[in-house]
C-alpha cells in the first residue's frame, strides 16, 4: 500500500475552488480530505507540497490520432477530404510499429506537460500505442480505425477484435478499448452492420468521426437520404455506447437522437477552426444534457496537443460565433475539460476530485504573473492560464511530471526517436 498526499493546495470541487486544503492518496484512489490537525506526515510515503498550487481532476484529451504527431506541420492549409486522400492517407501506407510507438511516446509527453491524464485514440499499429501507454503511465481509450471501403477493411476488423481481447482493463485498468468504425463516408453499410455485431458481441463501446463538414452531411443525405447521426442511429452503431468526434453539422432532430441514445461528443475547435469545418453548438448540446469533452484531434490538423489551448478556444470561439458572451462560461469549458471528457470516455471514477474517485490529478502553479490578481480562479484557468502552468501529474496516484519534469520517460530520447523514425518514414515514400 502506498500514501501520497498533496499538501496546503487550491482544489476545484463542486464548481468551486477552495484553499488550503490537502488530498490524501492510498494507492490509485483518492482516499480523503484530511484538516491540517489530522495529517501525520509520517503516515505518507511521499508528500507533494502545493503551495500556490491549483489541484483539478487531470485533463482529458477525448479525440486524437496519436502517431499523427509524425505529419505535425507536414501539410497545413488544406480541405479535409484532399488532405486525407492525397497527402495523409499515402504517407499512412508507409507507417510501422516503429514509427508508431515512438511518435506515441512523443505525444503521450506532450499531453502529460500539458496536464492530460488520459486520452481517447484512434489509429493503427495499436498494439504499439498500447505499449506505450502501458510504459508511460498515463491513461487512454485506444481504438484501431477501422474504413469499410479500402484493401484494409478485413485486417481492421481483425486486428479491432484482437486489441479488445489482448488490452482492454489491462496496463493496470489504465487502458480500455473501443471499435473505431473511422466515418460514414469511409464505410458501407454492410460493413457497419459487421462493426456492430462485433461491438455486441465484445461489449465495446465505439469511437468515431461524425457529421465533421459541411459536405459530409450533404454527400450521406443524397446517398442514405438521412444525416450521418440518423444513419448511425439507424445501422445500431450507438446501441453499445458511442464517442463521437465533431459533430458540427447537427441539427435539432440529431441533437434529439444524440440526447436520447447518449452519443457522447468529443469537440475539437482547434482542427474545426484549421480544416474549416465550422462551429460545433455545444451549448445546444450542453443544454439537452448530452456530455461534451475536449479534444485536440491529430497532431497534423492542430498543431499541437495542447488540451488547455483546446478549452480556451472552446471558451472564445463560440461567443463570437454566436454573439452571446454568456454562451460557454469558463466553468463549463472547465468541466469539458475535466469531467466532461471522463464521461466522454466512458470513465465512472475519474473526472472529480472526490474520495472513491482514481487519484488522476493536475496541479497548476499559479506563481506566474497572469495569475495575479486573483478574483475568480475559474476564469483565471480558462481565460488566463496556459498549459506551461501544469507543474505536476498523477495517473493512477502514480506521479508522471513533478516540477515540470517528466518521471517515466527519457525525453531526449523521445525526441530522437521522434527525428529517427520521421526520417525512415519520410525516405520510404
Ligand atoms: N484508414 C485506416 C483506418 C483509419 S485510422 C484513423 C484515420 O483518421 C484520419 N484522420 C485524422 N484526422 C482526421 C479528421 O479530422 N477527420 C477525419 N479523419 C481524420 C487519420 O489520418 C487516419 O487515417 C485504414 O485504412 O485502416
Ligand atoms: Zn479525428
Amino acid at each position: 500500500m502506498k500514501k501520497t498526499l498533496i499538501k496546503n493546495v487550491g482544489i476545484y470541487q463542486n464548481h468551486t475552488v477552495s484553499e488550503h486544503q490537502n488530498i490524501e492518496i492510498t494507492d490509485d484512489k483518492i482516499t480523503g480530505f484530511p484538516k491540517d490537525k489530522d495529517v501525520l506526515f509520517c503516515a505518507y510515503d511521499e508528500v507533494i507540497d502545493g503551495h500556490n498550487m491549483l489541484a483539478l481532476p487531470g485533463f482529458v484529451n477525448a479525440h486524437n490520432h496519436i502517431a499523427m504527431t509524425v505529419f505535425r506541420s507536414y501539410a497545413d492549409d488544406m480541405d479535409l477530404m484532399d488532405w486525407l486522400q492525397h497527402k495523409i492517407w499515402p504517407a499512412e501506407d508507409h507507417l510501422d510499429g516503429d514509427v508508431v510507438y515512438a511518435q506515441t511516446m512523443l505525444g503521450i509527453a506532450e499531453m502529460i506537460r500539458c496536464g492530460t491524464t488520459s486520452f481517447a485514440d484512434m489509429y493503427f499499429f495499436m498494439d504499439d500505442t498500447a505499449r506505450a501507454v502501458e510504459e508511460s503511465g498515463i491513461r487512454a481509450c485506444l481504438s484501431r480505425g477501422m474504413t469499410g471501403i479500402t484493401p484494409s477493411a478485413e485486417t481492421a476488423l481483425k486486428e479491432s477484435k484482437q486489441l479488445f481481447l489482448d488490452w482492454h482493463k489491462k496496463g493496470d485498468g489504465r487502458i480500455t478499448v473501443m471499435l473505431g468504425p473511422h466515418a460514414p463516408y469511409t464505410n458501407t453499410p454492410d460493413y457497419l452492420h459487421r462493426v456492430v455485431d462485433l461491438a455486441h458481441e465484445l461489449g465495446a463501446e465505439i469511437h468515431t468521426h461524425l457529421s465533421e463538414t459541411k459536405g459530409e452531411v450533404e454527400n450521406i443525405k443524397k446517398q442514405y437520404g438521412k444525416s450521418p447521426i440518423a444513419w448511425f442511429d439507424e445501422l445500431g452503431l450507438f446501441d453499445t455506447g458511442c464517442l463521437a468526434a465533431h459533430c458540427v453539422w447537427v441539427d435539432d432532430d440529431d441533437l434529439d437522437i444524440m440526447a436520447r441514445k447518449h452519443v457522447r461528443v468529443a469537440h475539437n475547435p482547434g482542427s474545426n477552426l484549421k480544416l474549416a469545418s465550422g462551429f460545433a453548438p455545444i451549448h445546444k448540446m450542453l443544454d439537452k444534457g448530452i456530455v461534451v469533452g475536449l479534444g485536440t484531434d491529430g497532431a497534423s490538423s492542430n498543431n499541437n496537443l495542447d488540451i488547455m489551448e483546446e478549452m480556451r478556444l472552446a471558451v472564445l470561439v463560440h461567443k463570437a460565433n454566436t454573439l452571446d458572451p454568456l454562451v460557454i462560461p469558463a466553468e463549463t469549458a472547465v468541466q469539458m475539460l475535466t469531467e466532461g471528457g471522463a464521461r466522454a470516455l466512458g470513465y465512472r471514477d475519474i473526472g472529480r476530485l472526490e474520495t472513491g474517485y482514481k487519484a488522476d490529478i493536475t496541479l497548476i502553479d499559479r506563481s506566474g504573473l497572469h495569475w495575479y490578481p486573483r478574483h475568480d480562479m475559474l476564469s483565471l484557468l480558462a481565460y488566463a492560464a496556459n498549459s506551461m502552468d501544469v507543474d505536476t501529474v498523477l495517473v493512477n496516484g502514480k506521479v508522471l511530471l513533478r516540477n515540470k519534469e517528466f518521471t517515466t520517460i527519457d525525453i531526449e530520447k523521445v525526441k530522437s526517436e521522434a527525428e529517427r523514425t520521421k526520417i525512415k518514414l519520410f525516405a520510404s515514400l
